[in-house]
């Protein structure tokens, strides 16, 4: 639903939290954006109408719906997740504190004349396959995954980011209390969920198949003229490939969709790992058409910190805060990344290629990806230490990610720590080799 301009009726504060506009509504809520004076950020509130709370058939239904995702204060932290900060459960007032997502949602991307390209498409389905593994982790089945339910990130017109929201219908395995069972909007719903039966990540995995299958083609994958037509199509009918509804899907797209809406859940990805990565190799493979969104995608950025040695301690969350917050450039062979002799307190890990380092002229090292450069005059503890040793030029095309005091100050503590340990790693190393040197000069000659 897009955000709408319609004037607040009737209250100017939702809490403690002051109403600034309506940004949507959905069959139970509304959700509005409000100030948070206290944290001084503007948040998402979704508030529950009077009227669904007091449904005598569904009432009681719409009450755990609001409790289940109520549950999830705090609890989910992924840039790919909307996150929840507080809630209100007094029976008079019922609301969400969420962080307020600029843009709409993937909903109007499912009509036929505006439909996003295919490489974004799957830049985004690898995003949610990554969010889903992360909420997974956390012994959760979202189980309504559907393109009203993805927020789209959007600036100047275009969609940048996403993010999963409304866990309303989440389905906690590791919990013991009674939750409400076959949920979730049947144009995205698996066969086993129709079924009733157990359910399990592979329910949301061919959701969100469904939802790229929409994206792509600008139809769900299964369409029928009454409901009973509907749940049968859905238990047995074969999906038409999304090559035969758009021009330009290369049949590899195809295969990775497909797998996803397998009516067998064993046989769709084993794990959400493995969704995610069979979505990004079609970018990785150029399987889908590169348009100019921009020079390297996020899950291209992903992808390649996943494999660098430096962030081998970092986990997933940890990794798209640096996707996020560091600069990434791309310079050409010769390119001069340090000179000799300048201050700076800059560093860069070399994610692509391989720089010189060279001292009177003389090189006395190759950096290759994954190497660090610069970082002593980051880590120096007094200004007089803090100029460049050597010049640093690149020998092949490089991708370098690089940082700055205030930038690395901007991240996470957790992922700051992971920063240092790296760092001591690093410089154990480092000492260990010139030791060694020390100890066995004829070892360097
Ligand atoms: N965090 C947010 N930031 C910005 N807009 C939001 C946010 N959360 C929800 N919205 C807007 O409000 C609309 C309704 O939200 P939501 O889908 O969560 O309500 P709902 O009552 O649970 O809907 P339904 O039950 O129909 O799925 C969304 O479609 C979106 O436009």
């Amino acid at each position: 639903m897009t955000e709408t301009d319609a004037p607040v009726a009737t209250f100017t504060h939702i809490g403690e939290y002051r109403v600034l506009r309506k940004l949507g509504e959905g069959a139970t809520s509304e959700v509005f954006l409000c100030r948070d004076e206290f944290h001084a950020r503007e948040v998402a509130v979704k508030r529950v109408r009077d009227a669904a709370v007091r449904d005598p058939v569904d009432g009681r239904y719409y009450s755990r719906f609001f409790a289940a995702e109520a549950a999830l204060v705090g609890r989910l932290q992924h840039p790919h997740v909307v996150q929840i900060f507080d809630a209100s459960d007094k029976p008079d007032e019922q609301y969400l504190v969420m962080e307020h997502v600029p843009g709409s949602t993937l909903r109007p991307y499912c009509r036929a004349d505006q439909l996003l390209p295919l490489e974004l498409i799957v830049e985004i389905g690898f995003k949610c396959a990554m969010a889903l593994g992360y909420v997974f982790r956390q012994g959760l089945v979202h189980r309504d995954i559907k393109p009203a339910n993805i927020l789209a990130v959007e600036a100047n017109g275009h969609v940048t980011d996403v993010k999963v929201s409304d866990f309303g219908s989440v389905l906690n395995l590791g919990a013991d209390t009674t939750q409400v069972h076959r949920v979730g909007s049947l144009t995205y719903m698996s066969p086993e969920q129709l079924d009733g039966g157990p359910l399990n990540a592979q329910s949301d995995m061919y959701a969100l198949g469904a939802v790229l299958y929409h994206l792509i083609t600008g139809h769900p994958p299964v369409e029928a003229d009454s409901q009973p037509a509907m749940i049968q199509r859905i238990l047995n009918a074969p999906v038409v490939p999304p090559s035969e509804r758009r021009h330009g899907v290369e049949p590899a797209v195809d295969g990775v969709i497909l797998q996803a809406l397998n009516k067998l859940p064993e046989h769709r990805y084993a794990n959400w790992d493995d969704f995610a990565n069979a979505l990004a190799s079609l970018i990785t493979n150029r399987q889908v058409p590169r348009g100019n969104l921009q020079a390297v995608l996020d899950s291209e950025r992903f992808g390649l910190l996943r494999q660098l040695d430096f962030f081998k301690g970092f986990d997933d969350v940890e990794l798209w805060e640096v996707v996020h917050q560091a600069r990434w450039q791309r310079y050409s062979v010769g390119h001069k990344l340090m000179k000799r002799g300048e201050r700076g307190r800059d560093f860069h890990i070399v994610a692509q290629g391989a720089v010189e380092v060279l001292r009177e002229r003389q090189k006395v090292e190759t950096l290759k990806a994954g190497m660090l450069v610069g970082e002593m005059a980051y880590l120096a503890p007094s200004k007089d230490m803090r100029l460049r040793s050597a010049d640093v030029v690149a020998t092949e095309p490089i991708t370098t990610i690089s940082f700055t005091p205030d930038t690395l100050a901007q991240l996470s503590v957790a992922c700051r720590g992971r920063f240092n340990e790296a760092f001591i790693g690093v410089l154990v190393r480092r000492l260990h080799a010139a030791h060694e040197a020390l100890s066995h000069p004829q070892r360097i000659l």
